[in-house]
Order: C-alpha cells, then sequence, then structure tokens
C-alpha cells in the first residue's frame, strides 16, 4: 500500500471527488494533513463524500465547490471563487471523467461530451489555475488518464465526433487527449523554467460508478459489450484503495517525475503496486501534442498567455 507523505500546510483542489478515485485520493491526502478542495458537479454528493471522510478525519480540511467540467462558464466561476480566495495551489489532480454514453451527448458548449468533460473542461480549468499554482513553492498537476488512451487516436478533423460517434473510441480519444495534455504541459513547464510538476495516472481497472449505468449518461441499462466484460471477464480488478495509488503516487510522491505517467505494475498493467507506465507512443510526439494543445486553447477560448501574461 503506498503511504502518502506529510501533506500537512499543502493546498489541493481534486475534482470528481465524490466517488471513486477521486474521493479515495481526497481521503489520503486528508490523512496525510493536506486541506482539500473538493470540486464536484453536485453539492449535495460532494457533502456526503466530505461527511464520509471526517468521520475518519475529524481534522481534516475539506471544502466543497461546485464544478462542472461539461460547462466552460461553471469552470471559470470554479476557478474564479479559488482566484478571488488568493491561496496558492500546491495540487490540482484532474481526476474527473465520464465514459462512453451510448448515444452521441453534447456539453454546454456544444462539445461531444467526453472530450468536453473528460479533458477540455480540465484544460481550461487548469490554465485557469495556473498563476495560482505558479505561486506555489512546488506545484503539481496530476492528470487521470487510462489504458484506453492505448486505443485512442486523435481526430483532428473530427474532434466532436459529428461524423459518426463511436462511444468506445471517443473515451479513448479523451484519454489519449489527457495524457497528451499532461505531457505538454510537462515541456511547456521545462521550457519556461517553471517549479511546475505535471505528471499523469492510470488506476487499470477499478470497480466504481464510471461502468454503472446512469441516467445522466442516458443510460438505463449497461451497454451490451460492457454486459459482456462483466459476465466474461476473465481481467482482474480492483477496488479503490488501489485503483487510486498511481494518481496518488503522481499527485504526492518525492520520487514521481515530470512528464511521467504511471499505473499498476502486475497483471496486464491492470492491478497491483504503481509503477512508470508505458505510456502509447501517440502521446509522446511534441508537435502533436502541440497541435492538440492549440485546438483546446481555440475550442475553450483560454490561453496560456492569457493565464500567464508574462510568459514567453
Ligand atoms: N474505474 C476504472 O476502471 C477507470 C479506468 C481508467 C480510467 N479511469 C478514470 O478514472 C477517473 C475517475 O473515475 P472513477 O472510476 O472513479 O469513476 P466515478 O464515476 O466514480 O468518478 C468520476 C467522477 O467524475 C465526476 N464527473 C463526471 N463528469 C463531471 C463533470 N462534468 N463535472 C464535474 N465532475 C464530473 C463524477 O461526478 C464522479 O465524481 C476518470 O477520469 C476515469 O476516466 C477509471
Amino acid at each position: 500500500m503506498y503511504v502518502v507523505p506529510d501533506q500537512t500546510g499543502r493546498y489541493a483542489v481534486v475534482t470528481g471527488a465524490n466517488s471513486g478515485t477521486g474521493k479515495e485520493t481526497v481521503r489520503r491526502l486528508a490523512g496525510a494533513g493536506a486541506r482539500v478542495v473538493m470540486a464536484v458537479r453536485t453539492i449535495a454528493k460532494g457533502e456526503q463524500a466530505r461527511a464520509e471522510i471526517l468521520a475518519q478525519y475529524p481534522d481534516a480540511h475539506l471544502d466543497v465547490r461546485r464544478i462542472d467540467l461539461a460547462d466552460l462558464a461553471s469552470v471559470e466561476e470554479f476557478a474564479a471563487g479559488l482566484i478571488a480566495d488568493g491561496t496558492p495551489i500546491d495540487l490540482l489532480v484532474n481526476n474527473a471523467g465520464v465514459m462512453a454514453p451510448p448515444t452521441r451527448m453534447t456539453t454546454a458548449d456544444g462539445f461531444e461530451l467526453q472530450f468536453g468533460s473528460n479533458f477540455l473542461g480540465p484544460f481550461a480549468l487548469t490554465l485557469r489555475l495556473l498563476p495560482l499554482l505558479l505561486s506555489a513553492p512546488a506545484p503539481r498537476v496530476a492528470t487521470m488518464s487510462s489504458g484506453a488512451a492505448n486505443f485512442g487516436r486523435i481526430r483532428f478533423d473530427d474532434l466532436q465526433w459529428e461524423q459518426g460517434y463511436r462511444p468506445a473510441a471517443s473515451y479513448a480519444q479523451s484519454k489519449l487527449a489527457d495524457l497528451m495534455f499532461s505531457h505538454q504541459l510537462a515541456a511547456i513547464a521545462a521550457d519556461r523554467g517553471w517549479n511546475l510538476m505535471s505528471n499523469a495516472a492510470h488506476p487499470g481497472y477499478t470497480v466504481t460508478n464510471l461502468q454503472s449505468a446512469g441516467a445522466s449518461l442516458g443510460r438505463e441499462k449497461l451497454p451490451w459489450w460492457h454486459t459482456l466484460v462483466e459476465h466474461f471477464n476473465p481481467l482482474p480488478k480492483q477496488g479503490v484503495e488501489q485503483g487510486a495509488e498511481p494518481l496518488l503516487f503522481a499527485a504526492t510522491s518525492r520520487e514521481a517525475a515530470a512528464g511521467a505517467y504511471y499505473g499498476p505494475s502486475k497483471r496486464l498493467g491492470l492491478v497491483g503496486p504503481t509503477k512508470l507506465a508505458k505510456a502509447p507512443r501517440r502521446s509522446l510526439d511534441a508537435q502533436t501534442n502541440t497541435r492538440l494543445w492549440e485546438a483546446a486553447e481555440r475550442l475553450t477560448g483560454v490561453s496560456l498567455l492569457d493565464r500567464i501574461p508574462s510568459a514567453g
């Protein structure tokens, strides 16, 4: 079991903090002494998770705040709240995500739901919080990708899946985009001499709400392929305590490195202790990563130069 080093004095923001690996990440960060902003879409669910964590760690400093990553105005409002507070952010954990709505859905801004909430929302959030991150002494941005990134391809000619939506391929694209974003942020930080560590993780196969039926995704019942996977799947699965470890390692370990990608080490990389994961080749091409970054700046209207006027 990975032991999170002392986080006393560190201020963290975790998205998707009310369930799954996000809630476990908050629990372990709080247990190690961090103050944590629990960024959630539904305040009541966030408060419920907060109460559960406080039952274990009564002295934890947990602040539940609303963000909808599928709505750029909500991302801006959330960031504005933190900017108004002015507290330097030591750690941003881009954990939240959705998987494979059976039919094409869109965000408030008209983006395909997975590309919008798994990649563009976190992209805008990270850029908006950069000034607060860069005012912390040793800031980190840990981003949750997925083994699905291995099967992803960035469809620059149809990022929003307007020509033939495929749920799993769209999820894979969004998670590859997360990894490319993490690599590109690390490259930018190195280039500009920022003391900011950007890295990424994937949780292997972890039992969470991600795979459940959910009316909010238009999924009254599980997709057929998921039922097959559940019944015949010989793949190992793990609980959130284990599944959150690569992300916690990326976010807190003194051995973690900028630009690195972490995942479980055993049985097809789906379970087991954390180790460096092999990033898909497609996530390592600097030119393509720059192209994706520029597309994200255009689509979100949030750019690096706006955030850090003196940069460049
Ligand atoms: N569980 C797995 O096996 C697995 C595998 C690979 C990657 N992942 C990744 O792990 C991360 C966490 O997922 P999980 O497995 O804990 O599932 P989960 O469904 O329990 O957690 C996802 C969280 O994201 C939040 N979220 C979704 N859309 C949001 C939005 N628009 N705005 C704000 N929050 C939003 C949800 O409310 C929830 O709290 C995701 O990024 C997912 O892609 C999970």
